[in-house]
This record gives C-alpha cells, structure tokens and sequence, in this order.
C-alpha cells in the first residue's frame, strides 16, 4: 500500500507545462530515487507531494486526500528536505536539529524524553553529533547539508521528502547519507530522494523514476530495468558507460548525445 500517492499531476507556470500527468506513489520499505534532467520538476514535484504546492491532481496520505489533513498531522507523517536547505541564523546545531521536533512540541513545552531521544538520533545518523555547540553559519557547505537532513530526520517522519540530500557532500558522506536514506526505507520509512548522482541512484535505490524534460513520466522502475530500457540515455542525452561489482549495476556518464539523438 503507498503512504504517499501522487496522481495524474499537472502543473503549468506562465502557460508552460512543467508537470504534465505525473504519477508517483511511495510505500513503506521503499527509497525512490526521483531522477531527469535540469528543469524536469523533480523539486516541483516534491513541493506538491509534500503540499506545499497546489497543483491539477490528486495527491493522497495514507489513502486520504492531502488537503484534507490538518497541517500539523500532515507534518508529523511527512518530513520535507528542501534543495539547497539552509539556515541564515546563528543558531547552534543542536537548536536546529531540535526544530525538527515542531510537530511533535507539547503545547505545555519544554522537550520530551522522546525529543531529546530523536534529536540525539538523527544527529548521530548524520554524522554532525560533533558539531552540535557549533554556529550552524560557521559549517562548511556539506557539514550544513547534513544538519539539515538531521533536522528532517528529527521529526521521525513516516515518510521522507528528500530534495538533492547528497549535493555538496563528499564521497564517503555521499555514500553515508545514502545508506542511511536505504536503510531507514529497509526499516519501513518511505524516502522519496532526488538525485543527480545516476551511480548513487542505481546502487541505492529501490525504484527510480525518471522525469523528462516535458514533464513526463518516462520510467518508473526498478534500477537494473531502468538501465536495460535504455531510457537514461535517451532522457539525458548521454551515452553511459555500464558495469556491475557485487552484484549491482552501475553507469558512468561517459560522453553527451548529439542533440537530435536525445529523448
Ligand atoms: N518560481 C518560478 N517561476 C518560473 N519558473 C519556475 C519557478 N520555479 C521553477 N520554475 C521552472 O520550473 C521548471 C521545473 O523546476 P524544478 O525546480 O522543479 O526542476 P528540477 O527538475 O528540480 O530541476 P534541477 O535538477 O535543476 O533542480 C524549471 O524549468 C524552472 O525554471
């Protein structure tokens, strides 16, 4: 059963097209990878997924429409990383992390066993437990990422929006944050991840959707499938070269497609 369905999704921005009768839907115990080019709507999507956007459509939590959740509960189901998160106030870690628990906030105050317990957590998940005194505006670029996807992660959320959570951050942190994003799905979260990174996608995701650039739906599969139809090629208008190790595919942008030969 998806947690999270999106149907039949259309939505225009000055005339153009930019979600054109898009189907999405998430489960528990999957990590959707959302993929396609610059300007697909991966994030448009999301936005409306998370109902923060109204769009033409149906878009439906545990099977109930989304307009018709109180905001609140609709935040304690569903945790929403925007692109390119940022925090422009010198809060310490810790504070924004604790945000996070909004939803869950008491309306006596103060912080929970529990809060405490989910903040704790998701720091250490995120690898930032050692930045948690520290300035949030003091942090790198990656360092700030992270904070941000544990601040998501804080509200224990049923289901994950993630936009972009791996952009900026280096290998190992890449590889970190998308085990943990598998991982939390293999526990029966539902993660929804945008993604650029087609290695990241293949190797961690459970089912990709790839969007085109007329706001379509081209594929909406599993990874190995997805590789053998041929369509990320043809939607990103790249040549890929493939492979497997461990019993997984992979594929590396090799070179770019004569534009007549894209998608
Ligand atoms: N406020 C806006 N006004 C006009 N056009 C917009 C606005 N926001 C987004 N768009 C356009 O909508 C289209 C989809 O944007 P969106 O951010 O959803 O794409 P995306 O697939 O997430 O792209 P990227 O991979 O670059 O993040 C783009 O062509 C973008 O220029």
């Amino acid at each position: 059963m998806s947690l999270l369905s999106a149907r039949n999704i259309r939505f225009a921005r000055g005339g153009r097209p930019i979600l054109d009768g898009v189907d999405l839907s998430v489960g528990a115990g999957e990590c959707v990878g959302l993929i396609g080019p610059n300007g697909a709507g991966k994030s448009t999507l999301l936005s409306v997924m998370a109902g923060l956007l109204k769009a033409d459509g149906a878009v439906a939590l545990d099977d109930r429409p989304l307009e018709q959740w109180k905001r609140a509960d609709r935040a304690r189901r569903i945790g929403f990383l925007e692109q390119g998160a940022t925090c422009h106030w010198p809060l310490t870690v810790e504070r924004v992390v604790t945000l996070g628990r909004l939803p869950h906030a008491s309306p006596w105050g103060g912080e929970a066993e529990a809060d405490r317990a989910a903040i704790a957590r998701a720091m250490q998940q995120c690898d930032v437990t050692q930045f948690a005194e520290r300035s949030v505006t003091s942090l790198s670029g990656g360092e700030r990422a992270r904070v941000m996807l544990a601040r998501a992660l804080a509200g224990d959320p049923a289901i994950l929006l993630a936009d972009e959570p791996a952009a900026g951050l280096d290998p190992y942190h890449q590889l970190q944050v998308m085990e943990l994003l598998a991982g939390l799905a293999a526990g029966g979260m539902a993660v929804v991840v945008v993604l650029h990174d087609l290695t990241l996608a293949l190797r961690h995701c459970t089912r990709l959707c790839l969007l085109d650039e007329a706001g379509k739906v081209a594929a909406d599969t599993a990874p190995a499938d997805l590789l053998d139809s041929g369509a990320l090629g043809r939607v990103y208008g790249i040549e890929l070269l493939r492979g497997g190790h461990e019993g997984a595919p992979f594929a590396l942008p090799w070179r770019r497609l004569r534009s007549e030969m894209r998608a």
